[in-house]
């Protein structure tokens, strides 16, 4: 295993407290046990600061999360975890069986694809009116997807018994579901996975309630 210990730097999380996909990254480097430091990037202060020239030159899509780590500065949350689990290869987030391995990335496109760029704030902010109607729209219709999937491939966790890259995108998902008063009743399986994964340190300690920005108001 490489670990962080002996790196010049540590990484470095460009994110936002209640962002979705920096809350991805920050399980994955808490499960790896990887020491970061956080750069907080507001996305409403100033009109957001993901939109300042400063930022645009770490991340040219102006989104959150951006990890600086090992001499290079990456982009979008599944790529960024995939370049962890590659050089940091314990514990695991991809299980070793290659139909469960396929599972995991299915869970995973089609929350990170297929739900919550529909639902992120640029996209709530464009369409004008009817803000979390939309949002619902979007999240109930891959959670229809999500909940007959995860009912066969699903132990303890998404996937079998082990955390994998698919719980890093449901727990943050089912956070957004419930920001946007999702109705949660009709996803048991989902509701059950969320509540186990939600007592483990990792979910815990990476949680929008408890990051260096997050606002007072909202801290746990
Ligand atoms: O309301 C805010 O404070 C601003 C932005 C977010 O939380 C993040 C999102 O756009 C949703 C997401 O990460 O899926």
């Amino acid at each position: 295993m490489i670990s962080s210990v002996g790196r010049l730097n540590k990484p470095v999380l460009y994110g936002y407290y209640r962002s979705s996909c920096s809350w991805r990254v920050r399980i994955a480097l808490a499960l790896k046990g990887i020491e970061f430091e956080q750069q907080a990037i507001n996305l409403i202060k100033d009109g957001g600061q993901q939109l300042t020239e400063q930022y645009k030159a770490i991340n040219p899509m102006q989104q959150v999360p951006a990890l600086s780590i090992d001499g290079i500065t990456l982009s979008q949350s599944l790529a960024i975890i995939h370049y962890i689990e590659e050089t940091r290869p314990e514990p695991r987030l991809l299980p070793a069986d290659p139909k469960q391995r396929a599972q995991v990335r299915m869970i995973c496109d089609i929350i990170t694809s297929g739900i919550q760029p529909l639902q992120n704030l640029y996209v709530i902010q464009k369409i004008g009116t009817e803000k979390v109607q939309w949002a619902q729209h979007f999240i109930n219709r891959g959670f229809d997807a999500l909940e007959p999937i995860l009912k066969k491939t699903a132990g303890q966790y998404c996937v079998g018994d082990e955390i994998s890259m698919a719980d890093i995108c449901l727990v943050p998902q089912v956070y957004n579901a419930e920001r946007f008063k999702v109705d949660m009743s009709p996803f048991p399986t989902m509701r059950r996975i969320n509540q186990s994964l939600c007592e483990i340190e990792a979910f815990k300690v990476s949680h929008p309630s408890c990051q260096p920005d997050t606002p007072d108001d909202l801290r746990a």
